[in-house]
């Protein structure tokens, strides 16, 4: 139930502004397919998001991309945003879920993939609250952190995270926020578990078919 609030809409202890609840509006109206892309720093989400969007036409959003276009754009948010990345922290979901309904609106799309969120269990359950969307299921890749750690040292994107000691900050703050929303989804038969420390190739094709069972039965 939405309540007003002086310029805010509350609704279940969640602020949101008017310009959200409008854009909430038109995305209720959409009833888009959302697949959450979730694994560890490094695991190959952006990689493997990149194949899905030219075989399966999803659009593929990456909660940290957009969130770093939002400290280049020079938002009021954006020394905030900067801060969190550096720490590995998570940023409020209130700013990454406006970030995200703008951007799924933007695309005319109503297939998203949604990589890197949500990140915690406040990011979960205010975007299921204040979107009404549940996802379709999550693809979740698995892989060991000694993987992951060489995957990002040898990254080179210049990435201000992308260094040993935000990485192991990152690392702790999946396994002690990120993995309790993946199991929250596993208890209700939403995850789809991939081996994301084969080569690009061999997860792709398990990627393939998580995504050709969940078309077949779209259409059964
Ligand atoms: N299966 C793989 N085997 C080896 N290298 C990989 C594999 N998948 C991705 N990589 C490489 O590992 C690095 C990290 O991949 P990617 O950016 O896709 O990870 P991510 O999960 O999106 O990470 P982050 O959470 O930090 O955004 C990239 O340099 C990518 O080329
Ligand atoms: N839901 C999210 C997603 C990301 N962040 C912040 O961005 C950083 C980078 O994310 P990647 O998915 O690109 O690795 C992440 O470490 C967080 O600081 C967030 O706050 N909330
Ligand atoms: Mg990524």
């Amino acid at each position: 139930m939405w309540h007003r609030s002086s310029e805010v809409f509350v609704l279940m202890g969640t602020a949101v502004d008017a310009a959200t609840r409008d854009t909430n509006g038109s995305l209720i109206e959409k009833n888009p397919t959302v697949v959450f892309v979730l694994g560890g720093p490094g695991s190959g989400k952006g990689t493997q998001c990149a194949n899905i969007v030219q075989h399966f036409g999803y659009t593929h959003l990456s909660a940290g991309d957009l969130l770093r276009a939002e400290i280049k754009s020079g938002s009021d948010n954006g020394t905030m945003i900067q801060n969190m990345i550096k720490e590995g922290k998570i940023v409020p979901s209130e700013v990454t879920i406006k970030i995200l309904q703008n951007a799924m609106l933007e695309s005319g799309n109503d297939k998203f993939l949604i990589d890197g969120f949500p990140r915690n269990e406040e990011n979960r359950a205010a975007f299921e609250e204040v979107t009404k969307i549940v996802p379709a299921f999550v693809l979740f890749f698995e892989c060991s952190e000694e993987e992951m750690e060489r995957r990002l040292l040898g990254r080179n994107q210049g990435r201000e995270d992308d260094n040993i000691e935000t990485i192991r900050k990152r690392f702790k703050v999946f396994v002690e926020s990120s993995i309790p929303v993946v199991e929250h989804y596993k208890s209700r038969g939403k995850v789809r578990k991939i081996d994301a420390a084969k080569p690009i190739e061999q997860v792709f094709q398990a990627v393939k078919t998580v995504f050709t069972v969940h078309n077949d039965k779209a259409v059964a």
